[in-house]
């Protein structure tokens, strides 16, 4: 399952966050994991069911299928400590940077109502420069994978001379564990000096900064955003930064719990709710949720949990849905399922990586792939689009 990081300063809402994002559709889903680990747990992206289109009842086994909308999971992984000198030790030190490695992208939680100061302790509202804060995240990790690309650099790049090394490959060597590809290494070194013997300390920071901008995106959750003040704050961030996506984990939280209890018809991503049953809301409980209504939903378009969660995976991760199955007719499995799996790939790929995505035996085996919507034999390089049901030969 992808991994996606909830990072950010203390006290700006990353549990609400991860609370927010986890809670809800956890029962729903048939199969067993809930939550992994204490600071790791299910959430899905999500993405429009062939369901409806193909007019057949589904029977979703990865994943769920609510009224026509796939839930596809993944894991999100809660972060916390980080405060500024945390690279060195500061807080709760370095502990946190093994989660980082795993992950393949950061949502960096951020105060937008600036009410907390650099450390996370409550300040008054406005009173703190929320914009500070994107830049000491960046720059803790950027200083970890710097700390780990620096360690024996002058006696590794000695080496590298005289064994007429190849340079990306020493240094996806160096970073092996950090989850960063050689290809990542090779598109960040475009443009760099390349005689590697007159970096000095600055180009390799400036160096990791970039490996780190491609292999492991960032996404900015400007969350807090029902308070006052924020709004202007927000439209601050987005001049300065392009993945900006405003949200209100308290709202979607207390959506979320009344949808569970039956009060609205809310949906995680929606814009609007609807209130179910009047009379078993107190005049406390309409008022606060018509101020979501008015100063979230109508403002921003819904609460930003599961757009930010959609963002990661679809835009900076730039991954599609397909849905693999056995029978190209009947578009099912091997046990009758319509629909059963849809499966995260990486834009760009084709039928045979997607067989070694499913599994390696069937990425070894493959023969032959189908468009099942199309039912047509489609090439070994055809590039797989977002939705396609694939029907998968192996010998
Ligand atoms: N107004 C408002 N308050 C929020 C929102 N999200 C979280 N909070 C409040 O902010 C405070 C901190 O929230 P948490 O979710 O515990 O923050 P955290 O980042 O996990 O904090 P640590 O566990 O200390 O790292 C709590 O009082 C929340 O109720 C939001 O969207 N709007």
């Amino acid at each position: 399952m992808i991994q996606i990081a909830v990072t950010g300063k203390p006290n700006v809402g990353k549990s609400s966050f991860f609370n927010s994002a986890t809670a809800s559709k956890v029962e729903m889903a048939n199969y067993p994991f809930t939550t992994i680990d204490a600071n790791k747990a299910v959430a899905h992206v999500t993405c429009k069911c062939p369901c409806k289109e193909l007019n057949v009842t589904c029977n979703p086994r990865n994943s769920i299928c609510i009224d026509g909308t796939r839930l596809i999971p993944i894991e999100l992984i809660d972060v916390a400590g980080l405060v500024p000198g945390a690279h060195e030790g500061k807080g709760l030190g370095n502990k946190f940077l093994d989660d980082l490695t795993q992950a393949k992208v950061f949502l960096h939680v951020i105060d937008a109502s600036g009410s907390t100061d650099e450390e996370g302790n409550p300040v008054d509202l406005g009173s703190h420069d929320p914009l500070e804060d994107i830049g000491f995240l960046e720059n803790e990790i950027v200083m970890w994978m710097y700390g780990i690309l620096n360690r024996n650099w002058t006696r590794l790049i000695r080496k590298v001379g005289a064994e007429h090394l190849d340079i990306s490959k020493v240094i996806y060597d160096q970073l092996s564990g950090t989850g960063i590809m050689l290809e990542d290494i090779i598109e960040a070194l475009r443009g760099f000096e390349p005689d590697y013997t007159k970096w000095e300390e600055k180009d390799l920071i400036e160096l990791t900064r970039k490996i780190l901008n491609i292999a492991k995106p960032m996404l900015i959750v400007a969350n807090k955003a029902d308070l006052p003040g924020a709004d202007k704050n927000i439209e601050r961030i987005k001049e300065k930064y392009s993945n900006v996506v405003p949200a209100s984990a308290e709202s979607e939280l207390a959506l979320v719990r009344a949808a569970e209890s039956g009060l609205i018809k809310y949906v995680s991503g929606d814009s609007d709710f609807e209130i179910l049953n009047p009379e078993k809301l107190n005049a406390n409980q309409i008022k606060a949720l018509e101020y979501i209504r008015t100063n979230i939903l109508e403002k921003y378009g819904s609460t930003g949990i599961q757009e930010a969660l959609n963002k990661a995976i679809f835009e900076l991760l730039n991954m599609i849905v397909v849905y693999p199955v056995q029978d190209e007719h009947k578009f099912t499995d091997q046990k009758g399922n319509v629909l059963p799996d849809g499966i995260l790939v990486p834009k760009g790929s084709n039928p045979h990586e997607l067989a070694y995505i499913i599994h390696s035996d069937i990425g070894d085996k493959f023969m032959f792939a189908v468009d099942a919507r199309k039912n047509m034999r489609i090439a070994s390089d055809y590039e797989l689009i977002d939705g396609d049901i694939i029907s998968i030969t192996t010998h």
